[in-house]
């Protein structure tokens, strides 16, 4: 391989994921080929049930494969899960209430057994990458909902994982406070380098952030289109008026529009 191919950082081919339920089966995911480089901005939009969700819980091993391939880092999801190669950013920020930010974000430190020191300077480093230094002693009813969002990235990003799973993180969010954290995460993905795989419903969200945008459609769910982004990497939220920026922004809208069964 040479030096300038980036490593593949989830690959899939021909993958399938079949529920078997009481109502008979559920293809939740067909036929998936999909390579996500290090360093991509991916991000999967597509109607509710196209497999956005399930794609993700099988990267994370969270739910297994029916047919076909899938690796994380070049290994089974199983084994990426158990070298921690990834982090999980859920809608809800699923803070524990009893805790402060700091001691939210120690837990799974606390768990992979890192010393206290080795704690805290993590805690301390994470909590300023999503601006939130100061904030560590605080508790999550004390902070607003982006704050709290911006507290469950902290703790996915603790332990250096360099794969970023966010399913919609920012869905529950308004407007303005959902664009100040699309400026945020940009800056921090830009600054460090992750590879982030992203679950949005917004159009907007999914071409201001990516690299690659797939867009998915329902029953069976599937990749109908994947649009590598010409936008560069540095993107004010103005760069949303450009026409290249809603030229995209058109072909997403086209590509749902196909998949959509309007039932
Ligand atoms: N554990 C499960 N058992 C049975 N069916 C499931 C299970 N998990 C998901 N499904 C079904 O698989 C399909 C894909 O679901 P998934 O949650 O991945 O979709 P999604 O695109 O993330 O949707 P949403 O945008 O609503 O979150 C849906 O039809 C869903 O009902």
């Amino acid at each position: 391989m040479s030096e300038k191919t980036p490593l593949s950082v989830v690959k899939a081919e021909d993958l399938c994921l079949t529920f078997n339920t009481n109502d008979g089966p559920v293809h939740a995911l067909k036929d998936v080929d999909l390579d996500v480089k290090k360093g991509d901005f991916v991000s999967f939009i597509g109607p509710s049930g196209c497999g956005k969700t399930t794609f993700l819980r099988v990267i994370a091993d969270l739910e297994q494969k029916t047919s076909g391939k899938i690796t994380v880092n070049n290994t089974t999801p199983e084994n990426a899960r158990l070298d921690r190669a990834y982090g999980y950013v859920f809608q809800s920020a699923a803070l524990y209430p009893w805790r402060t930010i700091e001691k939210n974000i120690a837990l799974p430190l606390e768990i992979m057994g890192y010393t206290k020191a080795d704690q805290a300077r993590r805690i301390s480093h994470v909590l300023a990458l999503v601006d939130l230094a100061g904030f560590g002693k605080k508790f999550p009813w004390q902070l607003s909902g982006g704050m709290q969002q911006r507290a469950s990235i902290a703790r996915a990003l603790a332990f250096d994982a360099d794969l970023l799973l966010m399913d919609e993180p920012f869905g529950a969010l308004d407007e303005i406070v959902r664009d100040h954290l699309n400026e945020q995460l940009l800056k921090l993905w830009a600054a460090t380098n992750k590879t982030i795989c992203f679950v949005t419903h917004s159009i907007p969200e999914a071409v201001y952030l990516s690299t690659k945008i797939v867009v998915m459609s329902p029953r069976p769910g599937r990749v109908t289109d994947v649009i590598e982004s010409p936008l560069p990497k540095e993107r004010p939220l103005d760069i949303r008026e450009t026409p290249e920026f809603l030229e995209i922004a058109h072909r997403v809208r086209e590509g749902l529009r196909a998949g959509h069964s309007y039932e």
